[in-house]
């Protein structure tokens, strides 16, 4: 562009008026923004609460934290900066004292906050883990709970059997020809299997086959889409339409659903096997025992079944990969939990029942020890105030969102001494133990409580005990702990993808 062109553009009149506009626009955004910073800072009900500076006035300091991957440990230094209540935003407290997890997550005085748990719809519907109206919520986590009952996961325990000795008998086959082997896909891979094959009746078969099924990537997509949903909530609606990367991960859910909602056609055409989807599933061809009062459509169950999928896949996954981080750098450890395995279960290669493992205290110690330290929901969990109420001795006005967040209770000194430790043993002792309990909360509490935690401790310990019965076991020396770090994204999991191990077979 000539120097004469830009000179006209810049008498052009359109292009002045365009310009006064945006001028006056900026104006206004600052005086908007500058006066309900004033507003937070001197006049907010929450205004005597200590916290950091940008977080009192803005939800930008949470949200930053969250693309960062870091929101709980800002939250955690928060604590340790301004004590056990802080205003993490405006309208936001995190209460860090064990005595406020049920005061908040039992009471029927908070419900779940509107923009977090809206943001985790998967495609425009209510699920069990999104809807904010306890009586909606209760209705359908009566229809649910049957297919998570303790009942149901011993029915389906063979097939978590079948699953763990496919994966572990490929690792054996690496071990004879003395390749390193990252577990981190695998151990995905069995997570996704089993929820797969629970939620819908077939199993998708990436452990036996050793490769990713073809649904994984829209299924990975949903966790971005959460976090664009969170900060530009109209994209829940138009999120489709959007060129580009933030574009395909909608399109990706989207694609998802399509494919689930076919499943679930066939699976009533065909009738169902699995104890879960008997439950959901009544129609002239569901089993005589689903509940005749209440059928849901084949979209709120496929929904339903992939909200169980990013509920109950990566989290189990993450754990297990935690459970060998903790155990291989203590090799002490390792080697009791041998002793303690090979005691209950004679034969080496088979998947130990777990009504046993329920009965060894170390392997539950082990689990019990790495869900503390490394909560794979490690986050806040966030709940408004519907009435004016009191938390741990702290008035709450109605409206304020207030939330514990695991990394930070699991980490309390009280309770867990030496808490940056990870120590089984601290789980053997008797000593201390109401107050152990009172601040273990990797499931959360009441009536939003994790409805998988059967499958989850099923899983957990058949395959932690299966693996350490099988193999001994090291940690590859390029292996970081800062690989290792926490990542955060609601529900956290290793900051590098991977784990790379040295695998032997035991000899007997
Ligand atoms: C180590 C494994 C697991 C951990 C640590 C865990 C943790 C949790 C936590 C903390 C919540 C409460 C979330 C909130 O209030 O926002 C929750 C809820 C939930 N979890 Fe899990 N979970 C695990 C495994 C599973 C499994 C295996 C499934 C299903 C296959 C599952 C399905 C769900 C569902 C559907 C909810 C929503 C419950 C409701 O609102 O009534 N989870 N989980």
């Amino acid at each position: 562009m000539t120097i004469m062109s830009t000179v006209s553009l810049a008498q052009d009149p359109r292009v002045d008026f365009a310009l006064k506009i945006c001028a006056g626009g900026l104006v206004l955004i600052l005086v908007q923004t500058t006066l309900s910073a004033v507003y937070s800072l001197f006049f907010h009900p929450l205004r005597s609460f200590p916290g950091p500076p940008l977080a009192r006035i803005s939800r930008l300091w949470s949200r930053l934290g969250n693309f960062q991957g870091r929101k709980s440990e800002r939250i955690h230094e928060a604590h340790r900066k301004y004590g056990s209540v802080v205003r993490v935003g405006p309208n936001e407290l995190s209460f860090a004292d064990p005595g406020a997890v049920r005061a908040i997550y039992n009471s029927d005085v908070f419900i779940k906050e509107e923009s977090f748990y809206r943001a985790k719809r998967i495609f425009h519907e209510d699920f069990l883990l999104s809807y904010r109206d306890p009586k909606a919520h209760k209705q359908r986590r009566k229809l649910l709970s049957r297919g998570f009952s303790q009942a149901s996961m011993n029915e389906f325990e063979p097939n978590i059997d079948t699953k763990i000795t496919a994966m572990l008998d490929h690792w054996t086959a690496k071990t004879v020809q003395g390749h390193s082997i990252d577990v981190f896909s695998w151990v995905h891979w069995l997570g996704f299997d089993t929820v797969y094959h629970l939620m819908f009746d077939v199993d998708p078969g990436c452990v036996k086959y050793g490769r990713s099924h073809e649904v994984m990537p829209y299924f990975y997509a949903w966790k971005p889409t959460y976090m664009f949903k969170e900060f530009l909530p109209v994209l829940e609606r138009w999120g489709v339409l959007v060129p580009g990367y933030v574009g395909n991960c909608f399109r990706g859910v989207n694609k998802w659903k399509k494919y689930a909602m076919d499943i679930i056609q066939d699976c009533r055409a065909t009738g169902v096997n699995t104890p879960f989807l008997r439950q959901v599933i009544s129609s002239p061809t569901g089993p005589k025992d689903a509940d005749p009062g209440v059928s849901l459509t084949n979209s709120q169950i496929a929904e339903e079944c992939m909200g169980g999928m990013f509920g109950g896949s990566g989290t189990t996954a993450t754990t297990f990969i935690y459970i060998l981080w903790g155990c291989l750098q203590k090799p002490e450890v390792s080697r009791r939990l041998q002793e303690e395995l090979r005691a209950a279960f004679p034969d080496r290669d088979a998947v130990p029942d777990y009504r046993v493992c329920t009965g060894l205290p170390l392997l539950q110690a082990v689990i019990n020890e790495t869900l503390r330290r490394y909560p794979t929901i490690i986050a806040t969990l966030p709940r408004t105030a519907i009435q004016d109420t009191v938390v741990a001795n702290v008035a709450v006005p109605k409206g304020t969102i207030v939330g514990i967040q695991n990394y930070t209770i699991h980490l309390n000194e009280q309770a867990f001494p030496n808490a940056e430790e990870w120590d089984p043993d601290r789980w053997l002792a008797k000593e201390g133990e109401d107050q152990r309990r009172e601040a273990w909360v990797p499931f959360s509490v009441g009536p939003r409580k994790c409805i998988g935690i059967n499958l989850a401790q099923m899983e957990l310990s058949k395959l932690t005990a299966a693996f350490f019965r099988r193999f001994d076991a090291s940690i590859d020396s390029s292996m970081t702990q800062d690989d290792m770090r926490l990542y955060d994204t609601f529900n956290a999991s290793p900051a590098s993808k991977k784990l790379v191990l040295h695998l032997k077979q035991c000899a007997d």
